[in-house]
């Protein structure tokens, strides 16, 4: 094993009063110090079944201006289903430690396919109290059954089901995302990939934290995605950055969590804006979460859409193949 699971630091902290230093973030970053405590409007929350279109597209494309991320509720996925997804999640980490370890990420390995925990030299040298399994879901041929899990043995049955669904939501919201851009229905999930569209699942675990107050299960960032869609578990923790503020999202049961990632903030020319999120941890229960990350093909190739251009609205943004866009996010080199 290369890199010590923040899961066994934890078990083995479970009655300490402190952390490793290594997990300690500086004071600007600690969620004791940094989230909002005053009365702060929730993020807002969006009904899909709703049968005035328009008024759904509108309040698609004025949480992705205003806030770039939303919740769905009656998004049709069924929530017996969601209840299955999460409890083959939370199977896989409630495993013993050697069994997971089948499932990691290979040394060396460039893929972000694997069981695994960020090392700390990638974020501001300080460690995130979350372990996660990441692997592809969609489209068939990316799929790599070797880093999904065979118990509990639902779980491939259970994670296509969920997939199956999850297109079929996704193609509803970028649908929305078109229209509220002016534009043709199929304009944005076209220029994003089409159906060559991946879908990759991670599935976070943040174990409980004997001091929640001074670690960050994920530190503030914006996603690569396209979009992103969340279900967490009931343990709240995902907080964004709104004028300023970081501010909690409520939990809502069954609720989708819709992120705006940077490539359709760059298809939009900045109409759209990615959202700026983190995760804190817990005292005592675990926090989980599935965040499914839709992103285009690596070769394809992703800039603000021309139909949104003109010599009074120039191109904000640099077209980039995703590949480079994402190399160079994740080297801190200017894009
Ligand atoms: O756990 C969460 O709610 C957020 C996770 C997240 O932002 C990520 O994995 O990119
Ligand atoms: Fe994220």
């Amino acid at each position: 094993m290369e890199v010590e699971r923040v899961q066994a630091v934890a078990s083995a902290l479970m009655t300490a009063e402190t952390i490793p230093a290594d997990f300690i973030r500086p004071e600007q970053e600690r969620p004791a110090i940094t989230t909002y405590q005053g009365p702060a409007p929730d993020i807002p929350t969006i009904d899909l079944s709703l049968p005035d279109r328009e008024s759904v597209v509108r309040a698609v494309a004025q949480a992705c201006e205003e806030w770039g991320i939303f919740q769905v509720v009656n998004h049709g996925i069924p929530t017996e289903l969601i209840s299955r997804l999460q409890a083959a999640g939370k199977h896989f980490f409630d495993l013993p430690q050697e069994e997971k370890e089948a499932y990691a990420k290979p040394p060396g390995s460039q893929s972000i396919e694997g069981y695994g925990t960020r090392v700390s030299k990638e974020v501001n040298g300080k460690r995130m109290w979350n372990d996660h399994l990441f692997h592809k879901v969609w489209p068939p041929s990316s799929v790599n059954y070797r880093f999904w899990p065979t118990n509990p043995p639902n779980y491939r049955c259970v994670n296509e089901e969920y997939t199956k669904y999850m297109r079929e939501v996704a193609d509803k919201l970028f649908l929305c995302l078109s229209l509220g851009l002016g534009l043709e229905e199929t304009a944005v999930k076209e220029a994003i990939g089409g159906e060559e569209l991946e879908y990759n699942l991670k599935i976070n675990y943040y174990p409980p934290c004997p001091r929640p107050d001074l670690a960050l299960g994920v530190a503030a960032h914006t996603d690569l995605s396209t979009i992103t869609i969340l279900v967490p578990n009931d343990v709240p923790g995902l907080q964004v950055l709104k004028d300023g503020r970081w501010i909690d999202a409520k939990y809502i049961p069954n609720a989708l969590i819709v992120h705006v990632g940077d490539q359709i903030e760059i298809l939009s020319n900045g109409r759209y804006k990615a959202v700026l999120h983190r995760s804190t941890v817990n005292k005592e229960k675990a926090r989980m979460s599935w965040p499914v990350f839709l992103e285009p093909p690596e070769e394809w190739v992703v800039g603000p859409l021309p139909q949104l251009l003109s010599p009074e609205s120039p191109p904000k943004y640099k077209a980039k193949k995703f590949k480079d866009y994402m190399y160079c996010k994740l080297n801190k080199l200017p894009q």
